[in-house]
C-alpha cells in the first residue's frame, strides 16, 4: 500500500471552555453524555485513519454526528483539541499560518453544499477566481477555467451567470472552481444534497467518471447511505464523534461491526451493492458450469443468470483468467438473508 496522504492519530475535537483539561482528566475515555452534562460537547472522538493517494473515503453519520467537524479538523479551518494529523507525511499542527494557506491554495481543494458563487460573475470568471487570486494572469486563468468548464460539461454556459442556472449547474461550477486549483486532496461537505433526486444521481456519476480520471485524494462527506455506496472507496461511518466502522462497502454491509452499523445497512439490497468478487470462494477446478462470470460485476446484474445454472459457475479477472467460483445457492442467501447478528 504506498504512504498515506491523510494520517488521523487519535484525533479529538472536544467543544467548550474546559474541554481540554476535560480530556485530559478522561484519559482516553471520552463519554459524550457525561463530556454534555459538563459543559462540553464532543465533536470527535479519537478518530484514526489514513487515506491513501486516489482513494474515496466518504465519511457518512447522522446530522450531528461529526463528520463536517472531522474534516474541519483536518482542512484546519478548526484545531483539533488532541492527535495527530499527517498531510503528506507533513504534521498539520506544526505549520504556522503563512504555510498553513500555502497548503490550503496548493494541496487542498474544498467544496461545500452552499455553492458560494459570486454572483455578478460569471461561470467562467467565477471558475477564473482563485487561479487569479494565487497570481495567475487573467488570461492564463480564463484558459484554464475554459478546461474546466468543458471537464464538468458546462461548454456554452460559460458567460452565464448564477442565477441563469440549474442548482446541478451550479454545484458543478462550484466542482470546476475547486478542481481549477488543481488540489491533491479534495474536501467536499455534502456537495449534492441540495439537489434533487435525478440531477444528484447525475452528479454523482459525473463525479466518479472525474475521479477516475483524475485520481485524487478524497474526503466526502454525506448523511446518505446510497450515495456512500455508489461512490466509496470505503466508508467511515460515525455516530457521537466515534468512527464506529472504516471498511469497503462491502464488508460494512456484510460484517457490521456494530450493532449501529448493521441497522445502518439493514436495508440496503445487497445485490446493487455487492460484486461478485465479493462472495466468489476458491476456484473450483471441476463441476463447474459453462456459464462464466467477470468478478467485477454487481451480483443484481448477473444474478438470474446464475440461478438457472446448478453447478457453481467460475469466476473470471479482466484478463478472462479463472480466479474463484460461485454457487447459486450464496447468490440466494446473500440477496436475501438478513440475519441478526
Ligand atoms: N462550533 C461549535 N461549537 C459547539 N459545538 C459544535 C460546534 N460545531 C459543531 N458542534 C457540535 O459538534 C457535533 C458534531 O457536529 P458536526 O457539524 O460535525 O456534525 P455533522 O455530522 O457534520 O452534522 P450535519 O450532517 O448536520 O452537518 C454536534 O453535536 C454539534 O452540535
Amino acid at each position: 500500500m504506498s504512504d498515506p496522504v491523510i494520517k488521523c492519530e487519535s484525533v479529538y475535537k472536544i467543544f467548550g471552555s474546559n474541554a481540554k483539561k476535560m480530556l485530559h482528566e478522561a484519559n482516553g475515555n471520552v463519554d459524550a453524555k457525561t463530556f454534555q452534562d459538563n459543559g462540553c460537547i464532543v465533536g470527535v472522538n479519537n478518530a484514526s485513519f489514513e487515506v491513501v493517494k486516489g482513494e474515496m473515503l466518504v465519511v457518512m453519520g447522522l446530522s450531528g454526528s461529526g463528520k463536517s467537524t472531522l474534516l474541519r479538523c483536518i482542512s484546519r479551518l478548526t484545531d483539533a483539541t488532541s492527535g495527530k494529523i499527517y498531510i503528506d507525511g507533513q504534521d498539520l499542527l506544526t505549520l504556522n499560518n503563512k504555510e498553513l494557506i500555502e497548503l490550503r491554495r496548493n494541496k487542498m481543494g474544498m467544496v461545500f453544499q452552499s455553492f458560494a458563487l459570486l454572483p455578478h460573475k460569471t461561470v467562467v470568471e467565477n471558475i477564473a477566481f482563485p487561479l487569479q487570486i494565487k497570481g495567475i494572469k487573467t488570461q492564463d486563468s480564463i484558459n484554464k477555467a475554459m478546461e474546466m468548464v468543458k471537464l464538468v460539461g458546462l461548454d456554452g454556459r460559460e458567460n452565464y451567470f448564477p442565477r441563469e442556472l440549474s442548482g446541478g449547474q451550479q454545484q458543478r461550477v462550484g466542482i470546476a472552481r475547486s478542481l481549477a486549483v488543481e488540489p491533491d486532496i479534495w474536501f467536499l461537505d455534502e456537495p449534492f444534497s441540495a439537489l434533487d433526486p435525478l440531477i444528484r444521481k447525475e452528479m454523482q456519476d459525473e463525479f466518479l467518471r472525474l475521479q477516475e480520471k483524475l485520481q485524487k485524494t478524497i474526503m466526502f462527506i454525506t448523511h446518505d447511505f446510497d450515495e456512500a455506496l455508489r461512490l466509496a472507496d470505503r466508508i467511515a461511518i460515525m455516530k457521537d464523534g466515534v468512527i464506529e466502522q472504516l471498511d469497503t462497502p462491502a464488508n460494512i454491509v456484510l460484517n457490521p461491526a456494530t450493532e449501529y452499523v448493521r441497522k445502518f445497512t439493514e436495508e440496503v439490497p445487497r445485490g446493487k451493492v455487492l460484486k461478485i468478487a465479493d462472495l466468489m470462494e476458491k476456484p473450483e477446478t471441476e463441476n463447474l458450469s459453462d456459464f462464466k462470470v467477470s468478478k467485477n460485476e454487481i451480483i443484481e446484474n448477473v444474478a438470474e443468470k446464475i440461478l438457472t445454472q446448478e453447478k457453481s459457475v467460475a469466476v473470471t479477472d479482466e484478463n478472462n483468467k479463472i480466479v474463484g467460483s460461485v454457487h447459486p445457492s450464496k447468490i440466494i442467501h446473500t440477496v436475501f438473508s438478513r440475519e441478526k447478528k
